[in-house]
């Protein structure tokens, strides 16, 4: 019997920071064949060319909406790992792909496994504890603030929360200098920190009556993102419609 032909992978945003590491891994990968890199510049239409069936983005969050509108259309299935999507966005990508039934997008505000797991268990402990703040820290060149997974983080503690009926974290702060407690994302106020020497990392701090949980990660190298994003691309094929987050493929 013989194998199965690799997958043609395409990468969008391949001369980036991640874009390269991830380039790297799916040459790496005997079941996958790079066959497009596409950077700032370049002509979508070389995924088509190339014959590519699924697309890695890792651009910027003001240009992802424009590739995948493009991908959509052209029946290629994408793997965003670029930030920047809003429940307003996530409804506009839906809206593409019931025209293309056939095409498989996933979006994910954090490829790193740690990260994937952080978050759900920071959700599960969200309604134990009176308090909880985020911090998330990041290299010096990150466009966004906060970080997607901040934002990821805070809706999934916020609906726990909801959900159990515990009010909000307690706050008497009368006078602040602007910027002081963070951003109030979905309740939950959450600090950006941005250092030169850093990669991505996030701490979840919550606390109660004599005691509080730290739950930190740390992606010490962008190779932490190459597991979850191969994984996607490996399973895209088969999963026509919008996907939100690795946690359905890892079966979360
Ligand atoms: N979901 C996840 O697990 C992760 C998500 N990210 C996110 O991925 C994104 C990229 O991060 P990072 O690699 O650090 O950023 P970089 O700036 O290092 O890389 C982005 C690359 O995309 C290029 N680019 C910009 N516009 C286009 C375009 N229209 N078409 C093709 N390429 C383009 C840039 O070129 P130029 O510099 O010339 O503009 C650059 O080479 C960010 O949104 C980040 O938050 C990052 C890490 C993990
Ligand atoms: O820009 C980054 O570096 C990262 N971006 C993503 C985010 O905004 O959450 C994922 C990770 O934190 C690295």
């Amino acid at each position: 019997m013989s194998a199965a032909a690799p997958i043609r992978v395409g990468v969008l945003g391949a001369k980036g920071k991640v874009g390269r590491a991830i380039c790297e891994a799916v040459e790496q990968a005997p079941d996958l064949e790079l066959v497009a890199e596409v950077d700032h510049g370049d002509r979508l239409e070389s995924f088509g060319e190339a014959g590519t069936q699924v697309v890695v983005d890792f651009t910027h969050p003001d240009v992802v909406m424009d590739n995948l509108k493009f991908l959509v259309s052209n029946g290629i299935h994408a793997v965003v790992g670029t930030t920047g999507f809003d429940d307003t966005r996530l409804d506009t990508v839906r809206s593409w792909l019931i025209e293309r039934p056939d095409v498989g997008v996933l979006i994910a505000p954090n490829f790193a496994i740690g990260a994937v797991l952080s978050m759900r268990f920071a959700e599960a402990a969200a309604r134990f504890f009176d308090s909880v703040e985020v911090i998330e820290l990041h290299h010096p060149n990150k466009a966004d603030a906060p970080s997607g997974t901040a934002y990821r983080t805070a809706a999934l503690i916020s609906e726990a929360r909801r959900k159990a009926g515990v009010g909000p974290s307690p706050d008497a702060t009368t006078t602040e200098l602007d910027g002081a407690r963070g951003a109030d994302v979905d309740g939950v106020r959450v600090h950006s920190v941005r250092l030169a020497g850093l990669v991505a990392h996030q701490e979840i701090i919550l606390g109660t009556q004599g005691e509080t949980l730290t739950i930190r990660h740390d992606s010490i190298d962008r190779n932490s993102f190459a597991p979850g994003v191969l994984l996607g691309v490996r399973e895209i094929g088969n999963r026509p419609g919008l996907t939100v987050g690795i946690d359905p493929l890892l079966d979360l």
